[in-house]
């Protein structure tokens, strides 16, 4: 439903006489099959809004080639755009106007006619659950009712491609949970769904895959399941008390256990990839014991994406 093959982006500008260029997205290979929720997880910064709004249609490639629901990106942007919908970070609704207006008025901007576009409106608010609100200003709305005002007018013209972009942020739990019950609800109606978000629990959770960004290219792609398993084993953190307890620890353990890989997070303490956490942290305390070193806390953890994440790149997502 979504392919792209070295799809770039580079950006210029100026800091006083300076000019700078900004390479987004380098080289961008993708493949999102038809019917799939595809979370697009990256850092701050990785390219994510980037290519979104590449992909539909809003800024023009550098270079490289896509497909997006059957048509061409660089030779038929008007069919993408006919075929998509895309919901962007701040949404798109108009405070002093109702949700039912803006759905109505989003579905003649489309080209649908008016008794159709009332009957469309008419569905989403019942879909969606807008009922409650839909006659009122949008600025009245609470966060999450806003974001579902949102997802209704992106998919108000029935696209095969949805495009969302951080569609849970800021949100309270409660309306997270709404939110992707909504989107879980398209993809059973058929939709591809292509959403980047930064909690990687939801992610993890409700994405049947998964594309890992990080200076504008791909840096791991799976299932949650595939890309967790990548990390076979698991994850020991070792809480420490700061100064050159961590060095000291590091090196200890280092000489002792069969350790895959140690880092050493912001926060401090240490974070340990071993092949069978519960055998192994008696080792690690003796280790400890003999180095001197006494540790705060132990904690066994199975992987997480944002584990996945650190052991591709050396630093943490979440
Ligand atoms: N209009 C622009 N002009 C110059 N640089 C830009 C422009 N838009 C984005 N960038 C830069 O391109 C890079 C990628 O930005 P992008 O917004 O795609 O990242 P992102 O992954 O969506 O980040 P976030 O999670 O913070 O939204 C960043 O370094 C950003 O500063």
């Amino acid at each position: 439903m979504i392919e792209t093959t070295g799809l770039r982006k580079s950006y210029q500008s100026r800091k006083g006489r300076q000019a700078t260029t900004v390479d987004a997205v380098t080289g961008l290979d993708l493949s999102v099959a038809a019917g799939q929720i595809y979370g697009f997880l990256g850092p701050n910064g990785a390219g994510k809004t980037t290519t979104l709004r590449m992909l539909a249609t809003l800024i023009r490639p550098d270079g490289g080639e896509a497909t997006v629901a059957g048509a061409d990106l660089r030779r038929d942007p008007a069919g993408v755009r006919r075929r998509i919908g895309y919901v962007a970070q701040g949404g798109g609704t108009t405070d002093t106007v109702s949700g039912r207006e803006e759905l109505v008025h989003q579905a003649r901007l489309h080209g649908i006619g008016k008794a159709e576009a009332r009957q469309r409106a008419e569905r989403a608010i019942a879909a969606f659950e807008l009922g409650e609100f839909a006659d009122r200003p949008c600025q009245t709305y609470s966060g999450g009712q806003r974001r579902r005002v949102d997802i209704a007018l992106g998919v108000i013209h029935s696209p095969g491609v949805l495009f969302l972009d951080e569609p849970t942020v800021g949100l309270d739990p409660a309306s997270r949970a709404h939110v992707w019950e909504e989107i879980r609800r398209l993809r059973g109606e058929g939709m591809t769904v292509f959403v980047t978000t930064h909690y990687l629990d939801e992610a993890d959770a409700l994405c049947d895959r998964i594309g890992i960004i990080d200076h504008g290219g791909i840096v791991a792609e799976g299932t949650p399941e595939e890309l967790k398993q990548e990390i076979s084993g698991d994850v020991v953190l070792v809480g420490l008390t700061g100064g050159d307890s961590v060095e000291k620890a590091a090196g200890a353990l280092r000489g002792e256990l069969d350790l895959r890989q140690v880092e050493t997070p912001e926060d401090g303490g240490l974070r340990l990839y071993v092949r069978d956490g519960a055998a192994a942290i008696p080792q690690l305390l003796r280790t400890l014991d003999g180095a001197g070193v006494v540790p705060t806390t132990i904690q066994l953890q199975r992987p997480s994406l944002d584990d996945v994440f650190l052991a591709r790149t050396g630093r943490s997502l979440a």
